[in-house]
């Protein structure tokens, strides 16, 4: 499945493009809603089909679908939001191809049609939802609903808006979606994502050069994006080769460094160095043998740490505490040539105003926040996860990652990944540490922000469901040498 995701406006531009280059609104229709038909034949034994088209191309497209399936010999009733001679365009062409057969009449969309049905296929709005549900289209998809019945979606499950998941007074649950050219924002965000069920994407003829010339911004997140730039150790190559990784550790909650430094090493930095307070060395150094504890009473000490060239990489926050005191080591990491991870407790200590921190970023510099965390710092923005991460991105010129179960990485030239593979399992203590701990053990290796940001959320979502059930933090780095053995066999072939 291709990974670039176009907002409603870029696929009505290569609606557009497609036709200027010669294929017929008509064409393609036809070929949407005989992928609508196929998917119904594929996942489906025949049944009697309730079709719901609403007043525009979604609608036609539940037309040619529903026109195909009565060809094979399934049982279809039809019912229309409107009146047939409301329709318009393609729309329009395609209810006369349903109409042409007389014993195929158009229903008022009321709850009477689906009586009987052993599948709805959802054709009320796609791509031109404007407002939220009400009246007949609301009455019908709530009813569906209390009725349990099979939902097969026309491009998106009506109601859930494309281009932020969001889902507007209702929309039916579907246990598959059909899209056509390349996915939409609200098959990965969700809610709508939980909507869709499984996601079918059908290829309408759009020619593939269409893509290129909207160059889309947004993707789900996956190897194919950063892959080739993974920093695979090399034969030649040493563990100074491999990147430094300096983690500030905490006095009392030393649990999230050593979980970080831990991922640090397993995403394969050369070298890890913990700097903790004199008290607790003893206990970090039990606990990682692999890592370099070294203390650091104040700040001063913590300097002359950084002020060695070959940390290269720096991660503040897990387990800091919050306050002045890591502020100012934040403060100088950043007035040293270093890329790094800011995370937890650095959203708090600069919640009071972002400049501090947006004089100084820039985009070898990943921000980790969870939606809380995100709002104290960046303050409530609007829109959807994918507009108010890039706005972040925007306004702090580093790269941002938003943490949840659609895991948004934004960087500040509008780039904008989605992460789709993390189980809800993650959602444990401790498990975000393994985040920025991957994430700033890539960038020791010279991977750029925005590709370990990415690589980092994925790595994480896959140890997580090679784990599965009774997760807790501590397995996450742990199961990460399968989950780089899977890859690098993907990688290499
Ligand atoms: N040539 C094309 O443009 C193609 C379009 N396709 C289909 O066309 C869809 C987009 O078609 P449209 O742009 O016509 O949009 P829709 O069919 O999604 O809906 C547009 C109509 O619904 C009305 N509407 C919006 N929200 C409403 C609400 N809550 N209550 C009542 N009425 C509401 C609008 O005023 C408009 O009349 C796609 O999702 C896809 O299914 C496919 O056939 C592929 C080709
Ligand atoms: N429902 C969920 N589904 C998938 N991933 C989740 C879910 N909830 C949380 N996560 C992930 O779990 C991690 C939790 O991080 P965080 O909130 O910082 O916890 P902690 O501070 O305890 O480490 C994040 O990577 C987040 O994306
Ligand atoms: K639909």
């Amino acid at each position: 499945m291709a990974d670039e995701l176009l907002t409603v406006a870029e696929m009505g531009r290569a609606d557009r493009a497609a036709m200027a280059a010669g294929v017929p609104g008509t064409v393609l229709m036809e070929r949407a809603g005989a992928a609508v038909a196929a998917a119904a034949l594929a996942r489906w034994s025949p049944r009697p089909v309730a079709v719901l088209c609403g007043p525009g191309n979604n609608g036609g497209d539940g037309f040619v679908a529903a026109r195909l399936l009565a060809e094979r010999g399934w049982p279809v009733r039809l019912a229309l939001l409107g009146e047939v001679g409301a329709l318009r365009g393609d729309a329009a062409w395609a209810a006369s191809g349903w109409t042409a057969a007389p014993e195929r009449p158009v229903e008022r969309l009321e709850t009477g049609v689906l009586d009987g049905a052993g599948l709805v296929i959802d054709a009320l709005f796609g791509a031109g939802l404007s407002r939220p549900l009400t009246g007949p289209a609301a009455d019908l998809v709530m009813e569906v609903g209390r009725r349990g019945l099979p939902v097969l979606a026309v491009d998106v499950p009506s109601g859930v808006r494309g281009d932020d998941g969001a889902v507007l007074g209702c929309a039916p649950r579907a246990d598959l979606t059909v899209t056509f050219h390349r996915r939409k924002p609200a098959h990965v965000l969700l809610p709508g994502r939980l909507l869709c069920g499984e996601v079918v994407l059908a290829d309408i003829g759009i020619p593939d050069g269409v893509v290129e010339a909207i160059a889309p911004r947004t993707w789900e997140n996956g190897p194919r994006l950063w892959g080739a730039r993974y920093p695979w150790p090399r034969p030649e190559g040493h563990k100074y080769s491999r990147g430094h990784a300096l983690v500030s550790g905490g006095a009392v909650m030393t649990g999230a460094a050593r979980l970080a430094a831990r991922a640090a090493l397993r995403a394969g930095a050369g070298l890890v160095t913990i700097a903790v307070p004199p008290e607790t060395v003893t206990l970090y150094a039990l606990s990682l043998p692999s890592a370099i504890v070294l203390p650091a009473p104040d700040g001063a000490a913590f300097e002359a740490l950084l002020d060695d060239p070959r940390r290269n990489a720096v991660l503040l926050g897990p387990g800091a505490g919050a306050g002045e005191a890591l502020a100012t080591r934040v403060l100088a990491a950043l007035a040293r040539d270093r890329s790094g991870v800011l995370d937890a407790d650095v959203f708090t200590s600069f919640a009071g105003g972002l400049e501090p921190l947006a004089l100084r970023l820039h985009d070898r510099w990943v921000l980790t926040p969870h939606d809380g965390e995100f709002d104290r710092l960046f303050g409530p923005l609007p829109g959807s996860r994918l507009d108010r991460a890039r706005a972040a991105a925007r306004a702090c010129g580093a790269v941002v990652l938003l943490k949840g179960a659609d895991t948004v990485v934004a960087h500040p030239d509008g780039r904008a990944t989605v992460t789709t593979n993390a189980p809800p399992d993650l959602a444990t203590a401790g498990s975000g540490d393994v985040l920025a701990g991957l994430i700033v053990g890539l960038l020791a290796q010279g991977m750029d922000g925005f590709d370990a940001a990415c690589a980092g959320a994925w790595l994480h979502g896959e140890a997580g469901s090679t784990v599965g059930p009774g997760l807790i933090a501590e397995d996450l780095p742990e199961a990460l040498p399968a989950v780089l053995r899977r890859l690098k066999a993907g990688a290499d072939a």
